[in-house]
C-alpha cells in the first residue's frame, strides 16, 4: 500500500513488528535501502525502505472521524486512528462513505436513545460524528428524495456485532418510517420483532460469540410514498444444519432448544421434556447455560414476540412441539439387528424417546422406527427394502432432525414475511444485509467454502462500489483519472462458481455413485492446476487451498459430498406427510409424482450460488451503503485492542482493499486551505500579494517540481508517496528554522544565565565580605569590653583591699586609744565610786535608823491611844449596862480607835 515516501534520517516513521502488527519510532540511518529504526518500545530495527511508512506527527490526538481525511493513508496510519478512538470510545469511523464499527463489548445506551435518533434525523452526513444511524439515514434520504432503493451491507467475524448493529439499523428506521401513536401490531413492530424470533431458532452460542446467528441474513424493509414502512421480507441464506446434531464444548445447540427445556413445568410436561442434560443433542457439549442468558425468560419473551410476528398459539404450540421431537428423535439409539447389516432400536429408553417423537408429530411409531432402519431401494422391477446397521440408522436419525430443524426454520421466516406482508405498492425499499464475514479456520469445511464464496461476491461489488465512488469524487472535482487501476477478484469467483467451477464439479460428484472425497479432490487437483488461485498442499490427499482476497484458506474436502447433498430420504419425506398434525404435515409437502419414492439429489451448493446471485441482483439495483464491523479481541470484553486481529479483520472486510483502491488513485486529498495552511512554509514569498489558496497551491506544487498530481475544484489531490516527499520538505524548512531558533534560544538563555550567576556572585561576595567585617568588629568590640570589665574588677579589688586595711587600721589606733584611755580613767574612776560608795552607805545608815525611830514612835503612839481608848470604853460600858439590852448602842474597839 502506498509507495516508499521520503524517508530521511529523523523522520518518524511505523515499522512492522511481530506482536503489536505496527510500532512507531525514529530513522537513525540510512544506507542505500535499508532502514535502522529506534522504535518507541526501545528496540532497534532494520529494514527495507519500502516497508516503513511515514507517521504523522501532526494527527489530532483523538484520531479523525474520516480515515481518508488522514494525512498518511496506510495500514498503521488506520490502525492507530482506530485504535485512538476505540480508547475514547468512539466505536465509530469513516472511511469516506463506509463506517467502521469497533464493537465495545459494553454498553453505550447513550449512543443509542431516541434523543440520538432525534439528532441525526436528516442531519447532513459527515456533520455529526460517525454512527450508524448517519447511515441509515443517508440511506433513508437517498431514498425518498431521489426515489432510489438502498442497501446497507452489514458484515464482520463472528462475535464483530453484524447482529447488534443491524437491529441499531432497524431501530433507526423504524423509527423514522413508524407511524407515532399507532396501536396493536404495526409493520414496524412486527419488523422490530422478528430479531428475537428468528435469534431463537437460528442463533446459538460459539466460542466466538455467545449469540452468533448461524444464518445470513437480508431484511428489504419496505416504504410507501410518504416515507412510512408498509411492508418488509425477509431473506435468509445458509442455516448451520449441522449444528442441530452435533455441537462441542463450550458451544450449544440452537437457544430454542435450552429455551425449550426451562419452559414452565407445564409445558415441559405436555411435551415430556426433562432437563437439557438428558437430551444427547444437547448434552455433547458441556454448556448448557450461557452468562447474560435466562432461558426461562427468553422462552417466555420468544412466545411473547411470535404473538407481535402473527404467530398464533396454536401455531407456537406446533413449533415447540415438533422442537421437542427433534431432542427426543436425537436420544433414540440403535442396537445391532439379528440379520447382518441390521440394527434395532437400543433399549426401552430409545423406545420412549422413539414413542414420544411419533406422538408429538403425531405419526405412526411404527412407519417412524420404519423409517429410520430401513431403505427402499426403487428399481425398475420393484421396491427392495434394504436394513441399515446401527451406525447408517443413526445418520438416518441425524439427517431427519436436521431436515425437520430446517424446514421449521423456513417455515418460521415464511410465516414471518406473510404475516408482516409485502406492499406490492411499493416502490422503495431499504435492504439490510446481516452476512457472515470471511471464515479461515484450521479445519474448513464446505460451510467455510459458501461463506468465503459470498464474501467474494460482497468483495467485487464493494470494490467496484469504492472504484466508483472514487470515479465520481474525482469527476466532481474534474481531475483526470484515467490511470487508475483496479484489481479484481473475479478469477477466484470464476474458480468458484463458473462452469466447470468447485461447485459444478462438487455437483457432478455428488450425482455420481461411486464418487468419494478422494476422487472429488482428485479431480480437483487435475482441472485446476494452472489456476493461480487453486493450490494443492503438498502431502495431502484431500485438501484444497483457494488463495481468497483476504488470505489462502485450505479447505478439507472430506465431508463436502454429504453436505453438498440436499435430500431429504423418502422415507422421511412420506412419513412426515403422513403426520396427522397439518402443521407437520405442512413443513413436508407432497412432492411432485415423478420425484416421490427416490432420493432425488438437489445440490445446496447450486441453490445458494442462484440465492447469491438473486441477492447480488438486489443489491446491485439499490444505492450501496457499508458497515464493517470489527471485532477488537477474542476475548469478547471492552477495551482491549488487539492489532494484529483488527488488521486481519480490516484485510478480510476489504478497508484495506478500499484504501488500495484509494492509492491507486490519488490517496491524499487536502482542501486548499488545509494544503496551504500546512505547506505554505514551503514557498511563503509566493504566498504574499496573494489570497486565492488555489493559486498559492499550484505555486507551491510547482516550486517543489512534484509531477502527476492534480488540482481540482476544491482539493489538492496527490499521489501515494507526494504527501510524504512534501512533508520530508516541509521537515526540512522547519528543521532549520527550527535550528535558527534553537541558537538564539540558547544563546539568550546562556547569557540570562552568565548575567544571573554574575549578578548572584556579586551577591555573595557583599555578603560575606559584610560578614567577616561584621565579625572582626565583634571581635574587637569583644576586647575593649574585656579591658573595661578587667580595669573595673581590678580597681574594685584593690579598693575593697585598701578599705579593708584602713579598717583595720583604725581599729588597731582605736583600740590602742581606748586602751589608754581606760587605764586612765580606771583611776579616776575608782576615787569616784569610793567616795559614792561611802556617801551611799552612810546614806543608807541614816535612813535605816531614821527609819527604826519612825517605826518605835509609831508603836508607841497606837499603844497609848490603845490605852487610852480602852479607858474611854469602859467608860462608856457602864452607863449602857443600865439600858435595856434591846436599846444598848453597839460599840466596838475599832469604832472606839476611830473616834
Ligand atoms: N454496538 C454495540 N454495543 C454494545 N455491545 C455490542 C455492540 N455490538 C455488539 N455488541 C456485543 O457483541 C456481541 C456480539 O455481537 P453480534 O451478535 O451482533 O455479533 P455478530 O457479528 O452478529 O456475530 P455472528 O456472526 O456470530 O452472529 C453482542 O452480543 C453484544 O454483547
Amino acid at each position: 500500500m502506498g509507495t516508499p515516501a521520503n524517508i530521511i534520517v529523523g523522520s518518524h516513521v511505523w515499522v512492522e513488528d511481530p506482536t503489536l502488527a505496527w510500532i512507531d519510532g525514529e530513522v537513525v540511518s540510512i544506507k542505500n535501502n535499508e532502514v535502522h529504526v529506534q522504535t518507541s518500545n526501545g528496540k532497534k530495527v532494520t529494514t527495507d525502505r519500502s516497508k516503513v511508512f511515514p507517521k504523522d506527527m501532526e494527527a489530532p490526538p483523538g484520531g479523525v472521524d474520516d480515515m481518508t481525511r488522514l494525512s498518511y493513508l496506510h495500514e498503521p496510519g488506520v490502525l492507530q486512528n482506530l485504535a485512538t478512538r476505540y480508547e475514547l470510545n468512539e466505536i465509530y469511523t469513516y472511511t469516506g462513505s463506509i463506517l467502521i464499527a469497533v464493537n465495545p463489548f459494553q454498553r453505550l445506551p447513550h449512543l443509542y436513545d431516541t434523543h440520538m435518533m432525534e439528532q441525526y434525523k436528516g442531519a447532513d452526513f459527515g456533520e455529526l460524528s460517525p454512527h450508524v444511524f448517519a447511515i441509515a439515514d443517508v440511506a433513508y434520504r437517498e431514498m425518498i428524495n431521489e426515489g432510489k432503493n438502498n442497501s446497507i451491507l452489514v458484515s464482520g467475524e463472528s462475535g464483530a456485532g453484524k447482529t447488534e448493529t443491524t437491529k441499531m439499523l432497524m431501530r433507526y428506521l423504524a423509527h423514522l418510517g413508524g407511524r407515532s401513536g399507532v396501536e396493536g401490531r404495526t409493520v414496524e413492530q412486527q419488523v422490530l420483532e422478528s430479531n428475537p424470533v428468528l435469534e431463537a431458532f437460528g442463533n446459538a452460542k460459539t466460542v466466538r460469540n455467545n449469540n452468533s446467528s448461524r444464518f445470513g441474513k437480508f431484511v428489504e424493509i419496505q416504504f410507501d410514498k410518504t416515507g412510512r414502512i408498509s411492508g418488509a421480507a425477509i431473506r435468509t441464506y445458509l442455516l448451520e444444519r449441522s449444528r442441530v446434531c452435533q455441537i462441542n464444548t463450550p458451544e450449544r445447540n440452537y437457544h430454542c432448544f435450552y429455551f425449550l427445556c426451562a419452559a414452565p413445568p407445564e409445558d415441559t410436561q405436555r411435551y415430556k421434556l426433562a432437563d437439557a442434560r438428558s437430551f444427547h443433542y444437547l448434552n455433547q457439549s458441556s454448556c448448557i447455560e450461557v452468562e447474560g442468558i435466562n432461558d426461562a425468560e427468553e422462552y417466555l419473551a420468544t412466545r411473547r414476540a411470535m404473538d407481535i410476528v402473527g404467530i398464533n398459539e396454536e401455531e407456537q404450540e406446533a413449533i415447540f412441539r415438533v422442537v421437542a421431537a427433534v431432542l427426543h428423535i436425537g436420544n433414540i439409539n440403535f442396537a445391532k439387528g439379528k440379520e447382518v447389516d441390521s440394527s434395532v432400536i437400543q433399549d426401552d429408553n430409545s423406545r420412549f424417546h422413539l414413542n414420544t417423537a411419533s406422538e408429538l408429530l403425531e405419526c405412526d411409531c411404527n412407519n417412524l422406527e420404519k423409517a429410520l432402519i430401513t431403505r427402499e431401494i426403487v428399481t425398475p422391477e420393484e421396491i427392495i427394502t434394504r436394513t441399515l446397521d446401527p451406525e447408517s440408522a443413526l445418520a438416518s436419525r441425524d439427517a431427519l432432525a436436521k431436515t425437520i430443524y430446517s424446514r421449521l426454520f423456513d417455515w418460521i421466516v415464511e410465516k414471518i414475511n406473510v404475516s408482516i406482508g409485502q406492499d406490492p405498492n411499493s416502490k422503495q425499499l431499504i435492504g439490510v444485509l446481516d452476512i457472515y464475514g470471511f471464515e479461515s479456520f484450521k479445519i474448513n469445511s464446505f460451510e467455510q467454502l459458501c461463506i468465503n464464496y459470498t464474501n467474494e461476491k460482497l468483495q467485487q461489488h464493494f470494490n467496484q462500489h469504492v472504484f466508483k465512488m472514487e470515479q465520481e469524487e474525482y469527476t466532481r472535482e474534474e481531475i483526470n483519472w484515467s490511470y487508475i487501476e483496479f484489481v479484481d477478484n473475479q478469477d477466484v469467483l470464476d474458480l468458484i462458481e463458473k462452469k466447470g467451477g468447485l461447485i459444478a464439479l462438487l455437483d457432478e460428484a455428488c450425482m455420481f455413485p461411486r464418487s468419494t472425497h478422494e476422487t472429488f479432490a482428485q479431480k480437483l487437483y487435475t482441472t485446476f492446476k494452472n489456476n493461480k488461485r487453486f493450490v494443492k498442499p503438498k502431502l495431502s490427499r484431500t485438501d484444497f487451498t483457494v488463495v481468497h482476497y483476504a488470505g489462502d484458506v485450505t479447505y478439507q474436502a472430506d465431508h463436502f459430498l454429504d453436505k453438498n447433498k440436499d435430500y431429504v430420504v423418502a422415507e422421511h419425506q412420506d412419513l412426515l406427510n403422513a403426520s396427522s398434525c397439518p402443521f407437520v404435515a405442512s413443513l413436508f409437502p407432497s412432492l411432485p409424482e415423478e420425484s416421490s419414492k427416490s432420493s432425488k439429489f438437489s445440490s445446496i451448493g447450486s441453490r445458494f450460488k442462484l440465492q447469491l446471485q438473486s441477492l447480488m441482483e438486489t443489491l446491485s439495483s439499490t444505492e450501496p451503503h457499508y458497515i464493517r464491523c470489527v471485532k477488537p479481541n477474542n476475548l469478547l470484553k471492552p477495551a482491549i485492542f488487539e492489532n494484529t486481529n483488527v488488521i486481519q479483520q480490516l484485510r478480510c472486510g476489504g478497508v484495506l482493499e478500499a484504501i488500495r483502491i484509494s492509492c491507486a488513485g490519488y490517496p491524499t486529498r487536502k482542501t486548499f486551505y488545509e494544503f496551504v495552511n500546512r505547506f505554505g512554509v514551503l514557498g511563503p514569498e509566493l504566498l504574499e500579494g496573494s489570497n486565492d489558496d488555489k493559486i498559492a497551491c499550484q505555486k507551491i506544487l510547482e516550486k517543489m517540481k512534484l509531477e502527476n498530481y492534480q488540482i481540482g475544484k476544491t482539493k489538492v489531490f496527490l499521489r501515494a508517496g507526494q504527501m510524504a516527499d512534501l512533508d520530508a520538505r516541509r521537515a526540512e524548512v522547519l528543521g532549520k528554522a527550527a535550528r535558527i531558533i534553537q541558537r538564539l534560544m540558547r544563546t539568550y538563555i546562556a547569557r540570562k544565565q552568565f548575567v544571573l550567576v554574575r549578578r548572584s556572585a556579586t551577591h555573595l561576595q557583599s555578603f560575606v565580605r559584610g560578614t567577616l567585617v561584621r565579625n572582626l568588629y565583634e571581635c574587637m568590640r569583644r576586647e575593649a569590653a574585656a579591658v573595661k570589665i578587667q580595669k573595673n574588677v581590678r580597681r574594685h579589688k584593690a579598693r575593697e583591699s585598701y578599705l579593708l586595711l584602713q579598717a583595720a587600721t583604725v581599729t588597731l589606733q582605736t583600740g590602742l586609744r581606748a586602751m589608754s584611755a581606760r587605764k586612765e580613767f580606771r583611776f579616776r574612776k575608782e576615787t569616784k565610786a569610793a567616795v559614792h560608795i561611802q556617801a551611799r552607805w552612810r546614806c543608807h545608815r541614816d535612813y535605816s535608823h531614821y527609819k527604826n525611830m519612825q517605826r518605835a514612835v509609831l508603836t508607841y503612839q497606837c499603844a497609848w491611844r490603845q490605852r487610852l481608848a480602852r479607858r474611854e470604853l469602859r467608860n462608856l460600858k457602864m452607863p449602857q449596862e443600865k439600858l435595856e439590852p434591846s436599846k444598848r448602842p453597839k460599840i466596838s474597839l475599832r469604832s472606839a480607835l476611830k473616834s
